[in-house]
């Protein structure tokens, strides 16, 4: 038994006006269940983010039609895809480690789509021959993939993707399948290709940089369910979930603010620069906390705890703290700074945070 939503009766008046994609995914695998609201504009990219298990892929494969929903709608350019079997929608994706066919040239791998969508040899061969070129890949056409270098595959697999002329392009962690160096080339050129595309992108990640980097818009997603969205500054700005703030390096606590005051939950009372009431979260950088191995006379921080190394760890060219208290605290500070303050796992520290430095946001 599905549940999938009503359309209206009439004939096609399923689909309805509308376009890109409006969908409600609700799809049930064992005990996890997905349901998740997306709506893309066309020309807009939006990136799935979220930790493993979150259930990204479960939504792009529904999206696809590789998996049916349990209920829920699915629309494009308002036309219902629901019962759409996946050969037939107008979809392109790139699956995470390309799936390009090894016996087939480049060229031919990227003519597949063209050909099964009813274009003669002749001219599925001549549209990716111009997919390649645009790729930058016409140098590569008659090469096999197991010839072609990550980047490159990566390269063939959109071409290949985007030759259907889709109007929903999907893409499964495009970047993980690549090394670091490359990784950083990749990300550009693709970027360059998704700002060109004129309809809905919806890409699966759960590196937060790519995200940040390709998407116009994230969709957190936490188990199956959207914990926040908006864009990536915005996200990173004003975090919603513990999950988020790892991802964007904040130290974030929920609490009941009264003026200048928040009390968190089971902590301390923190002091901010915002006047607000009721529930609220507060949200400040590593680098915001300074240490101090005795506790700073005349300070003019409000917010200063006895706290101890919990755990340290090599951060880029600093060294990140991870303290514990009357708060779970993270800081961070130059190795220099570390070895002066002689810190260590157990060592006992100050630590202080000026108000100016906090920002807090309505929960
Ligand atoms: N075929 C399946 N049968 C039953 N449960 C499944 C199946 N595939 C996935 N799941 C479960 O669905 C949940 C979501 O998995 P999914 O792969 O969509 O997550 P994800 O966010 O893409 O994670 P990852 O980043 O690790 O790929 C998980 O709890 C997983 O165990």
């Amino acid at each position: 038994m599905t549940d999938l939503d009503e359309t209206p009766a009439g004939a096609r008046a399923q689909d309805l006006p509308g376009r890109g994609l409006d969908a409600r995914l609700v799809v049930d695998r064992g005990t996890f269940r997905l349901d998740v609201s997306l709506t893309v504009a066309p020309g807009e990219v939006v990136a799935l983010l979220g930790p493993n298990g979150a259930g990204k892929t479960t939504a792009l494969r529904a999206l696809a039609g590789l998996v049916p929903l349990t209920g829920g709608h699915l629309r494009l350019d308002g036309a219902a895809l629901d019962r759409t079997p996946p050969e037939a929608r107008p979809v392109g994706v790139v699956f995470q480690d390309y799936l390009l066919f090894p016996h087939l040239s480049a060229l031919d791998n990227v003519a597949f789509g063209p050909r099964c969508r009813g274009a003669s040899r002749t001219e599925a061969r001549a549209q990716a021959a111009e997919w390649l070129a645009r790729m930058g890949l016409s140098g590569h056409a008659g090469v096999k993939p197991r010839r072609l270098s990550g980047g490159q595959a990566q390269r063939v697999a959109l071409a290949r993707a985007l030759a259907v002329r889709p109007r929903l392009l999907l893409l499964d962690e495009p970047l993980a399948a690549l090394d670091a160096r490359t990784r950083l080339e990749v990300r550009a050129q693709l970027r360059r290709h998704l700002a060109e595309f004129e309809a809905v992108a919806v890409l699966v990640t759960h590196d937060p940089l790519d995200a940040m980097v390709l998407a116009d818009r994230l969709v957190v997603v936490e188990h199956g369910r959207v914990v926040q969205e908006g864009t990536p500054s915005g996200i990173a700005r004003r975090p919603r979930t513990d999950y988020i703030a790892r991802l964007v390096g904040l130290n974030l606590y929920r609490g009941q603010a009264a003026g200048h005051t928040v009390r968190l939950a089971d902590g301390p009372a923190l002091t901010t620069t915002e006047d607000l009431s009721g529930p609220v979260f507060v949200a400040f950088p590593p680098s915001a906390v300074t240490l101090h191995r005795d506790r700073p006379a005349g300070s003019s921080a409000r917010n200063l705890w006895r706290c101890e190394v919990a755990g340290l760890e090599a951060h880029g060219d600093q060294i990140r703290v991870d303290l514990t208290g009357p708060l779970r605290l993270t800081a961070d500070l130059t190795a220099v700074a570390a070895a002066e303050l002689g810190l260590h796992p157990g060592a006992v520290v100050w630590a202080a945070v000026k108000a100016a430095q906090t920002h807090a946001y309505p929960a």
